[in-house]
């Protein structure tokens, strides 16, 4: 029977070893006495935006730390475009890292610096030779790109609002021109109108420049609005990645109760509007003859 099923509808092939950037083999971390990861796995495809869900204090950032080099962990592995991240010399391991770019969790700007600023910063850490002006090109673009008027440029971090210090941060995680982005709740702290308003800044820069998007949040919309597949961790580990209606056919508790919990509906039922507003939009009005036979 299932030989029968497999020949009809055959499995979608497997993704190819380099379709992933990331990958987290048996990863452990500890703290003391406290294990936050036991044999983790991971895997992040080329070209989605990946959620990364759980519950407070189950692991989120220390994994985005464990891969990108400032958690060391205590067994595993880790590979990012292919090239191991555990142990490696410094030059090559900066090599691995301009090619993405991170937007931590408080958005982690230097007070001291200027937008303009805190954008070069990382332009002059690997372009030593850049001129001024070239500089101030460049940031002026990241800043437009990530959607600040160019009158943000000049202003400290203090002088903006929360929803523009993201931006800010966003521009600097940019600046690299980077292929993968990490992102540790790009929403939190935001009005529901420019939490949608990052998402749909996020989704757009993903489609226009190709970028992979490893997105920790705990942010329903955003899951719905953007996500391809979302990566639960419960119980030290991830234990279901997929997408949404793939997660809620799991009998798995957290999951259940997360997704279909009074938030998790009201975000599902956004998501179903949002879906049929887009879709009536797309569909041309049929001709009035037509109208008319419908109505009767
Ligand atoms: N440097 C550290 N030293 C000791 N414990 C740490 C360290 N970093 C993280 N932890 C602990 O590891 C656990 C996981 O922390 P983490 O910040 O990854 O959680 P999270 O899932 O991102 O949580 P939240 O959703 O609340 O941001 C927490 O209990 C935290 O206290």
């Amino acid at each position: 029977m299932t030989a029968t099923l497999a020949k009809s509808a055959p499995a979608p092939a497997a993704p190819a070893q380099d379709d992933f950037l990331i990958r987290v083999k048996g990863l452990r971390n500890q703290f003391g006495d406290q294990v936050v990861h036991e044999n983790l796995d991971l895997d992040v495809r080329r070209g989605e935006i990946l959620g990364v869900v759980g519950g407070s204090g189950t692991g989120k950032s220390v994994l985005l730390r464990s891969i990108i080099g400032l958690q060391t962990p205590s067994a595993g592995e880790v590979t990012v475009f292919g090239e191991s991240m555990l142990g490696r010399e410094e030059t090559d391991a900066r090599n691995v890292r301009r090619r993405w770019g991170v937007l931590f969790q408080n958005g982690a700007l230097f007070s001291t610096l200027t937008v303009a600023e805190n954008v070069q910063v990382p332009l002059r850490e690997y372009y030593r030779r850049l001129d001024a002006t070239l500089l101030d090109e460049i940031a002026c673009y990241k800043i437009a790109m990530s959607g600040l008027g160019a009158e943000a440029g000049p202003k400290y971090p203090s002088e903006l609002s929360g929803g523009m210090r993201k931006r800010a941060a966003l521009a600097r995680a940019l600046s690299l021109d980077p292929e993968l982005l990490f992102l540790d709740e790009p929403t939190a702290g935001l009005d529901p109108i420019g939490a949608a308003a990052f998402d749909e800044l996020i989704k757009s820069l993903k489609n226009t420049l190709g970028l992979t998007v490893f997105l920790i949040t705990h942010d329903l919309d955003t899951l719905y609005a953007i996500c391809d597949r979302v990566a639960v961790i419960a119980d030290r580990k991830v234990v279901a990645v997929g997408t949404i209606p793939e997660l809620l056919a799991l009998d798995q508790p957290w999951i259940q109760e997360y997704f279909n919990g009074p938030r998790g509906r009201t975000a599902a039922q956004g998501a179903e509007t949002l879906h049929d507003e887009a879709r009536e939009r797309a569909t041309p009005p049929a001709p009035a003859g037509q109208q008319a036979d419908a109505r009767a």
